[in-house]
């Protein structure tokens, strides 16, 4: 229970310097006065309410901050400026939902509450927006198809990335409506291959923060950094040091691009509010020396700090974001190199909501690729002989999952284990030292093969060949991203065995004509599971991520595989359908995080994949009265 009460409001002078004209300022149905954050210039326009049908309460103050609470689906309205004149306590519902928005020009720069073109003649009138909008009034629909018609004018998937981000810093759900509606088009445009470009770009692209910078000269003061970012409810953190971005290498603080394109899929595919999603980059330095020697670079200008040093950056970080937004904050590691990765997921594992993207998540869909891959073509998956090339986080990571499904070891060769990184050892195996993929191929014949090296081409056609020698329906899985990092292309793969390969990719491929046949390459990227299983693990109010919970996501995803997709040449579902399949997702999940008593929000809903959809974010303009 809290109270909201005007000494808060008096206590924080900036929020009443007067910057108020009354005549703005707006006091709605509820008992609760807007007044506006601290760290946002008000000088420009006042603050308002917008209403909505549902009711809600007032769940938690912080900092002039409140959180207003959708009861039915738990799920925050994402209210986040509000001071009280009178009070309000958590079992006293406020009627209606309420949103806090700055009005006049403000609300046109503002980008959670931005309509453009879409306000109403009404909302124009009632929000002082007359004059500054040309007369024209459009629908959110009309906006889509002119936003993608203007999107797709560039040639350059970079000019297009440039676009979308800027859309998104202007009108925010727009952003999300043109995503979501057109996911298929758009995907490879903010997330693999366009975003590791934008990467490696990012300090001449780089224009206003998305995320927060944590480097070492914050050490001592993390948790002032993490309080300057302007949202404070937050569910999920996508974190990174930048040195392994996805097949790119070190890429230092320009890794940032990859937290904030996780976090918009997180918000288009698994329905997170995005005020909720907070991109994190850690910068420690880098070993990149193209980047030292960047003028544009943005971060830290020396190697990378390790051992000690690098761990106590961390763990400072990683025991702020739990002081600061309790013990149900989602924490997903993403893109860091082999050796921490494996590291920080041991430490945090058993303290944290935690998960690793690239061991865990890209496990979880290739796990998912090859049950529905048994399911069409027969067999199982002990049946099964696994080649993989790349025994980092990614390899390790699937192989570990597969053997949980059925206790099968690996294949890397023992003799080697002495000298083998320990996250390698478990999957050593007995066999003379190959240096030749290929000849690995012959010796072992495998029936699937799996690319994570970050070594583009590097299944070779002799290498596909020798897989279309041994197997009817070879199954070949490359993984590594981007495109240009991708270990063959479908083309390739297709090609070189005669259209009989099962191919899927990590970056996605056009489809691709054999003969009398059009192929479809199924793209085996963990954005088909991460969007879920956070839904999954946020609405449960989970508080770790067990494994089980990664094979039930897997099972979720394959079971949404039908027919006509695999006879396509498909291992998984279309994107297109992908936030009716992250509710399965998420629904499973969640299931699990109760089977194994991980779930906090009890009792747990009875139709765990209604209410998953019900929890979605929806990127429709509301109505400001
Ligand atoms: O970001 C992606 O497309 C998949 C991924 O996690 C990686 O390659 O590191
Ligand atoms: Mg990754």
């Amino acid at each position: 229970m809290f109270s909201l009460n005007r000494s808060a409001f008096l206590n924080n002078p900036a929020s009443i310097s007067g910057s108020f004209p009354d005549k703005h300022r707006r006091i709605l149905p509820t008992r609760v006065v807007v007044a506006g954050s601290s760290n946002r210039d008000k000088s420009n326009g006042s603050l308002l309410m917008a209403t909505d049908e549902s009711t809600a309460t007032l769940k938690e103050m912080r900092d002039g901050y409140a959180e207003v609470v959708d009861p039915k689906s738990g799920v925050s309205g994402g209210v986040q400026d509000v001071y009280g004149e009178d009070t309000a306590t958590e079992d006293q519902p406020v009627t209606p939902w309420s949103v806090s928005v700055a009005s006049g020009y403000s609300l046109l720069r503002d980008p959670h509450h931005n309509k453009g073109l879409a306000f109403s003649e009404k909302e124009r009138n009632s929000h002082y927006l007359r004059g500054l909008l040309p007369p024209t009034v459009i629908s959110q629909e009309l906006q889509v198809k002119k936003m993608l018609h203007n999107i797709r004018q560039y040639q350059v998937p970079l000019q297009k990335y440039m676009a979308m981000m800027d859309l998104q810093e202007r009108n925010q759900k727009l952003f999300y409506k043109l995503l979501i509606d057109n996911v298929e088009e758009l995907l490879p445009i903010v997330y693999t291959p366009t975003v590791g470009e934008a990467c490696q770009k990012y300090g001449s692209i780089y224009s206003r923060p998305q995320g927060v910078f944590i480097s070492l000269k914050d050490k001592g003061k993390v948790l002032e950094v993490l309080r300057n970012w302007p949202e404070k409810n937050i569910q999920v953190i996508v974190v990174t040091d930048g040195e392994r971005i996805l097949g790119l290498g070190d890429l230092g603080c320009h890794g940032m691009g990859i937290p904030v394109g996780k976090l918009s899929l997180y918000t288009a595919l698994g329905g997170i509010r995005p005020s909720a999603c907070l991109p994190v980059t850690i910068d420690v330095g880098t070993n990149n020396e193209k980047l030292l020697d960047d003028e544009f670079y943005i971060g830290l200008r020396q190697k990378r700090a390790i051992g000690q040093e690098y761990a106590e950056l961390l763990h400072e970080f990683m025991t702020a974001v739990k002081q600061n937004y309790g013990e149900r904050i989602l924490i997903q590691f993403e893109d860091f190199a082999n050796h921490n990765a494996f590291d920080l997921l041991e430490k945090y594992g058993t303290t944290h909501l935690v998960f690793n993207d690239d061991i865990q998540g890209t496990a979880s869909v290739v796990l998912a690729g090859l049950i529905s891959a048994m399911k069409f073509l027969g067999g199982s998956l002990a049946d099964q002989r696994f080649l993989f090339l790349g025994a980092g986080e990614a390899g390790t990571g699937i192989a570990e999952l597969i053997a949980l499904e059925i206790s099968k070891q690996g294949l890397i060769v023992s003799s080697r284990l002495e000298s083998l990184q320990h996250f390698k050892k478990p999957w050593a195996h007995e066999h003379e030292p190959v240096k030749e993929l290929v000849d690995a191929v012959n010796a072992i014949k495998p029936t699937i093969l799996i690319g994570t090296s970050g070594q583009g081409r590097t299944f070779t056609k002799e290498v596909v060949e020798a897989m279309a020698s041994l197997n009817e329906k070879p199954i070949i899985f490359s993984l590594s991203n981007p495109t240009s990092q991708s270990e063959c292309t479908a083309e390739e793969a297709y090609t070189w065995s005669q259209g009989r390969a099962i191919f899927a990719s990590g970056s996605p491929f056009d489809p691709f004509e054999y003969g009398d046949n059009v192929f479809v390459p199924g793209q085996a990227n963990n954005a088909y599971i991460f969007p879920g299983l956070g839904l999954g693990l946020i609405m449960s109010g989970a508080i770790r991520v067990h494994d089980d919970m990664l094979l039930a996501a897997a099972e979720a995803l394959a079971g949404q595989v039908t027919q006509e997709n695999f006879d396509k040449g498909l291992l998984y579902p279309p994107f297109k359908n992908i936030r009716k399949i992250s509710a399965h997702i998420a629904a499973e999940v969640a299931a699990k995080a109760y089977e194994l008593g991980l779930a906090t929000r009890l009792p747990p809903p009875k139709d765990l994949v209604k209410y998953a959809e019900s929890c979605m974010y929806s990127p429709a303009y509301r109505t400001y009265r």
